[in-house]
């Protein structure tokens, strides 16, 4: 993050702005919405559109990605001034594991729907709602329900409310994921600790930092070696040690596709060859915008099912989602307990 400082060039969770510019914003403070006449066809290249204006509309403000500094200042107030809290610790709760969520003390629950310009979420296991209030004496942010990139929605969109958690006040962001084991090494129920990425939509040319950039949230070309936390991860390996399940936690490099489908088997084996040790689709974008504004990152996987590298007709090798939830729910109170007592340790420091 060189020449870059959250203190002086990030506007500070409580409202003061020093940076300049917003180069995103300068049309006012709400999203840019396209608003078309009404049904399209386009005789001259026969092309046929045959969306409703308010089809049109929805789809529209799904695929939105223009999110000004203002906007996403109007939200964080409207949590902070709702909740009574400036969280330190935002946590974003992977598929299945919205019950780490449910430990927060005091919680303030805000329903995506009811929070201005949030997006929704659609995906079975997140159930689309901010939760705020304090943990092991912490304030702390949790999002149950995250966005993904093939539900619609620009990665942009789905790291939004990273930057809202900033401008809320956090410091540390905690994103946790189901995800398939590539490395032979793990066992389903394993946790991952992440120490790096391979961000294989950004292989494609695609960034949640993609366009204009606002120098409020941090550089335009900020850099990503040490983005997960050696602290945070030394912290979280001697708690495991602690819980005695040191033997099912392990350092490893995750990888985000882009979904909905799970991997081929000649995709994994790309991966496994590339040095990935799990893969999933979410987290690494939510990564690069919590490091480009200057946020602690610790992340983990929770191995949620082994990925075939091998070609077989067995059934077993299919991933399902169902499958990625019955294990999440399963391991939801070891998931808690490391998330907590990290929580703990953060707040020991303090
Ligand atoms: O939100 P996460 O990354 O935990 O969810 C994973 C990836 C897909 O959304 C889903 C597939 O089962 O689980
Ligand atoms: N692949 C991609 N995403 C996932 C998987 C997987 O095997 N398991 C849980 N999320």
């Amino acid at each position: 993050m060189t020449g870059y400082s959250s203190k002086t060039d990030v506007a500070t969770a409580n409202g003061k702005q020093n940076g300049s510019g917003n180069q995103t914003g300068e049309n006012g403070t709400k999203p840019t919405e396209f608003t078309p006449q009404g049904n399209h066809a386009s005789s001259e290249n026969n092309i046929q559109c045959s969306l409703t204006s308010d089809e049109f509309r929805a789809v529209n403000l799904m695929r939105q990605d223009m999110y000004p500094y203002e906007v996403i200042q109007e939200i964080a107030d409207f949590i902070v001034k709702g909740s009574g809290i400036r969280p330190k610790i935002g946590i974003i709760c992977g598929s299945g594991l919205g019950s780490l969520a449910d430990i927060i003390q005091n919680p303030k629950v805000f329903d995506y729907e009811k929070i201005p310009n949030f997006p929704v979420s659609t995906v079975e296991g997140h159930a689309g709602r901010l939760v705020v209030g304090t943990l092991e004496g912490a304030n702390v942010m949790a999002m149950q329900g995250r966005f993904h990139f093939y539900e619609g929605y620009p990665l942009a969109k789905c790291s939004m409310p990273v930057r809202v958690m900033k401008l809320c006040g956090v410091e540390y962001l905690f994103a946790t994921n189901a995800a398939g084991g590539i490395n032979p090494k793990y066992a389903v129920g394993d946790i991952m600790l992440m120490h790096d990425h391979v961000n294989m939509l950004g292989f494609a040319g695609n960034s949640p930092l993609q366009g204009p950039n606002d120098p409020r949230f941090g550089p335009r070309f900020p850099a990503l070696v040490n983005s997960y936390n050696k602290d945070l991860i030394n912290k979280a390996i001697e708690i495991s040690k602690t819980m005695g399940i040191e033997s099912s936690v392990h350092v490893g490099v995750y990888s985000c596709l882009g979904g909905p489908t799970y991997e081929t088997i000649a995709e994994l084996k790309a991966l496994r060859m590339m040095g990935v040790d799990a893969v999933g689709m979410s987290t690494v974008h939510e990564v690069i915008t919590a490091r480009h504004c200057d946020m602690k990152v610790f992340a983990f996987s929770l191995i949620t099912n082994k990925c075939a590298t091998e070609y077989s007709d067995k059934k077993d090798d299919e991933a399902s989602h169902d499958e990625v939830m019955a294990v999440a729910k399963n391991r939801q109170k070891t998931c808690c307990e490391l998330v907590s007592r990290l929580v703990a340790e953060i707040q020991k420091t303090a």
